[in-house]
């Protein structure tokens, strides 16, 4: 019926709906979450991975994911529709496999195109059978996407890497969805970006990735005519390198990657130029003038860029506004939103306007439907990745004048009532954060008067050895906190049961004669939902899963308010385990910067005054801890280099300056002799923000690098230090002998009188075995260099 009249172009009813057709302005979404709403992939993957399921069981929950995320948005209304979003693994390993970037001692094996794919990703070992050989083969390195919490299979290149198509995933997926009757915008990442991110291997480190681009262009280019053969008339490709310091080459590199494309523009189907994470502005030149149908950009993470983008916006060009938070849970203001569409359609019309979210969603949980305990106060503030689907729909549809007063309505109140409400508010924590002054940010004496007094009363031999806070999770305790949170066990039973691991973890320390001991953490669940669960202005969910890595998954903590510590969250674990021994026991916390980076936090105070909350919380905690008897306190920020903005400048300098700061506040309120540790791993740290902590002792992850560079950075660091000497991450037992040379490489570059013995990072995912020799090991190496410098 509706067909006749659109048909009938004279009618003027007919006319005014075509017209209203026309100006309706486009929903997109930028891609979705593939794990599932209960985790399916996860499941399915690591029962592939354990041989327990079939490859085609495997690709038919594959399958049913991505039909379930396109029938989502269709339902929903979306205009844009994301293929190729989905991955078994990771997105970018992907594209190395399809652009057959697959270095040697992986394709050597000739396995599966699917098992080289996770072979890249996860390593892969196999003794050899009767028809295979062994297989030994370590995975390619995995590094932060961006600034998120997601990782990313590094593209590893080398000489002898030669482009060409292998398979058609992305063709494949869209046709799936087309016989489902969806057409979609496969997404993939652009080239620039694939190269950029990428790297030399071992065997060819004088290969400049972005010098490749020549040789890859033509196969990007076969792909995505393939997909125009199979009739996609649009494709979305990612260029968020757009949004990092771009040397000069990758800017040329943008502009020649995408002329290349546009000299074929009549084989292949219109480009949508994405970027997101921040602002494009420094790197403006490069999108000037650029041959693409479309340009997106992230507006919730820089609004401030408008102006310049949309002045470069060509006359027949499409901007696609990024207004629907991908990187966080609150639920869009609605009216906030349109109005900022608004200003773009003013400029360019509504038929050069689609409303889309800032990025991908996969850094959001999947759906909020899910969460059946959330406080439904709260529930109502938050929008999950199917939420938020909604609610581009909604703001299209309402910049494009369709009547959706009745969500506008119920989003202004829900909006208003977060803003009022007493979860979110607390002025006792807002006065004391308004209160901190430089004082608090420092300790009372320098580092070297410190020193003394801690030497006199800890009495710590050369080369002091210690862990970095947790031992083996056995399947024994996580039951038993299990058994305590469903309440099938009494607080009685769960302490003695506590303690009794303590115990295990102290006199095992006692015997292989250890120097500062750890209580081994047996309480905690995870480093930030544990101390999270005990603060005011903390919500969590039940399944709000997102990706952080391959078939790794994390659920962050909700910062809903004004964060405040009611009562000490670690005194009772810690001074139980310094009463049944002499040697000090370290009391354990998580640092500010990492309880806010590991938790998704507000959108409506600045991340620093959140960092401020909880370091007064912590700073509580620590000076209980010390009036408790505990003098050696160690307070730990895996997450500070994560948090460090994109790119060089006043944001980035400030963040340098907060992180640090935050960190002093929460540490600087005990005694000289009180000794305060801290502990990095995960990343390339700047000595420089470290040493602005002014922590007594670190400890850094180290064992991987193996880099004489490295160490000489921290040369002149003046505090002491301990690089961690073996990886935690791997059930590889190292020799005695293994980490005397490790030691003594250091040393030529390191002193000894500030040096500490210690692992990379926490023992949690090791066994008892491995972690007995291992520290026995590692103890009898110090001691062997105890010996050498007494001489
Ligand atoms: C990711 S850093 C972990 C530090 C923590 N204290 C542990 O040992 O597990
Ligand atoms: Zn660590």
């Amino acid at each position: 019926m509706f067909s006749m009249i659109f048909k009938d172009t004279k009618s003027s009813v007919g006319q005014l709906i075509s017209n209203n057709l026309h100006t309706m302005v486009q929903s997109a979404i930028l891609g979705f979450p593939r794990i599932g709403p209960n985790r399916e992939l996860k499941k399915t993957t690591e029962a592939y991975w354990k041989g327990k399921v079939s490859v085609e069981e495997l690709f038919k929950v594959g399958k049913e994911l991505r039909a379930a995320n396109w029938k989502l948005q269709k339902e929903a209304g979306v205009d844009i529709i994301p293929s190729n979003d989905f991955s078994f693994y990771d997105q970018v390993l992907d594209l190395s496999l399809l652009f057959n970037a697959i270095p040697e001692r992986y394709a050597k094996y000739n396995l599966a195109p699917i098992d080289t794919f996770f072979a890249m990703g996860r390593g892969l070992q196999k003794s050899a059978t009767e028809t295979s050989a062994a297989i030994d083969v370590t995975a390619l390195e995995m590094v932060k996407w961006f600034d998120s919490n997601y990782h990313y299979v590094r593209p590893t290149f080398s000489h002898s890497t030669e482009f060409k198509l292998n398979g058609q995933k992305p063709v494949d997926e869209f046709l799936e969805a087309k016989e489902l009757g969806i057409q979609t915008r496969p997404v993939l990442l652009g080239p620039v970006s694939y190269l950029f991110l990428g790297k030399a291997d071992k065997d060819s480190l004088d290969l400049e990735p972005l010098s490749l681009l020549e040789k890859l262009l033509p196969v990007y280019a076969e792909v995505l005519s393939k997909l125009k053969q199979a009739g996609a008339t649009e494709v979305q490709l990612d260029e968020p390198t757009l949004v990092l310091d771009l040397p000069q080459e990758a800017q040329q590199a943008i502009k020649k990657a995408y002329q290349f494309f546009a000299s074929k523009a009549s084989s292949l189907p219109e480009i949508t130029l994405a970027s997101y994470f921040g602002t494009v502005v420094p790197n403006l030149n490069a999108l000037k003038g650029l041959p693409v149908a479309a340009l997106h950009f992230d507006f919730v993470r820089a609004p401030e860029q408008f102006d310049d983008v949309v002045s470069i916006v060509g006359d027949k060009q499409k901007l696609s506004v990024g207004i629907i938070d991908g990187r966080n849970i609150w639920k869009n203001n609605f009216a906030k939103s349109s109005e900022f569409v608004k200003k773009a359609i003013e400029k360019l019309g509504a038929d050069r306007v689609i409303v889309a979210t800032s990025s991908s969603l996969l850094h959001t949980p999947v759906d909020l439907e899910n969460e059946s305990k959330l406080n439904p106060v709260i529930k109502d503030w938050f929008a999950f990745a199917t939420q938020k689907v909604k609610e581009v729909v909604i703001v299209s549809k309402n910049v494009s004048g369709k009547n959706v007063s009745a969500e506008l309505e119920a989003n202004a109140k829900s909006v208003a009532a977060r803003a009022a409400s007493d979860i979110t508010n607390n002025p006792a924590v807002k006065k004391r954060v308004a209160a901190i002054d430089a004082k608090m940010a420092q300790r009372a004496a320098p580092f070297d008067e410190r020193l003394i007094e801690q030497q006199k009363s800890l009495k710590l031999p050369l080369f002091p050895t210690t862990t970095i806070g947790s031992f083996p999770q056995t399947r024994d305790i996580r039951i038993n906190r299990n058994k305590f949170a469903k309440g099938t066990i009494s607080a009685e039973e769960y302490e003695k049961f506590i303690n009794a691991e303590i115990e295990t973890v102290i006199r095992f320390q006692e015997e292989i004669g250890l120097d500062v001991l750890v209580h081994g953490e047996p309480e905690r669940n995870d480093m930030v939902q544990y101390f999270g669960e005990q603060l005011n202005g903390y919500t969590f969910t039940v399944n709000g899963w997102v990706q952080s890595y391959g078939s790794r998954y994390v659920r962050p903590p909700i910062i809903v308010g004004d964060l405040s510590r009611p009562k000490p969250m670690s005194v009772k674990e810690s001074v139980y385990a310094q009463s049944i021994t002499t040697k000090p026991v370290k009391g354990m916390l998580t640092g500010p910067v990492t309880c806010l980076r590991w938790s998704f936090p507000r959108d409506d105070v600045e991340q620093k005054t959140q960092a401020y909350q909880l370091a007064l919380a912590l700073r509580d905690e620590v000076n209980d801890l010390e009036a408790a008897g505990i003098t050696v306190i160690q307070v730990d920020e895996p997450a500070i280099r994560e948090g460090l903005p994109l790119r060089a400048g006043a944001e980035r300098d400030d963040y340098v300056f907060w992180a640090a700061d935050s960190f002093r506040v929460a540490t600087s309120g005990v005694r000289n002799s009180t000794q305060i540790h801290s502990h990095f791993c995960y990343s390339d740290l700047d000595p420089n923000h470290i040493k602005a902590l002014d922590a007594d002792v670190v400890s850094i992850e180290y064992s991987k690098k193996d880099d004489p560079n490295y160490i000489a950075e921290f040369k002149d660091y003046p505090n002491h230090i301990g690089l961690g000497l073996f990886d935690i991450h791997s059930p590889r037992v190292p020799s005695k002998e293994e980490m005397i040379h490790k030691i003594e490489t250091i040393l030529k570059d390191y002193p000894a009188s500030k040096f500490w013995v210690n692992p990379d990072c926490g023992l949690k995912t090791r066994d008892w075995a491995e972690t007995k020799l291992s520290l026995t090991n590692m103890v009898d190496a110090a001691k062997y260099f105890r010996e050498q410098y007494k001489k």
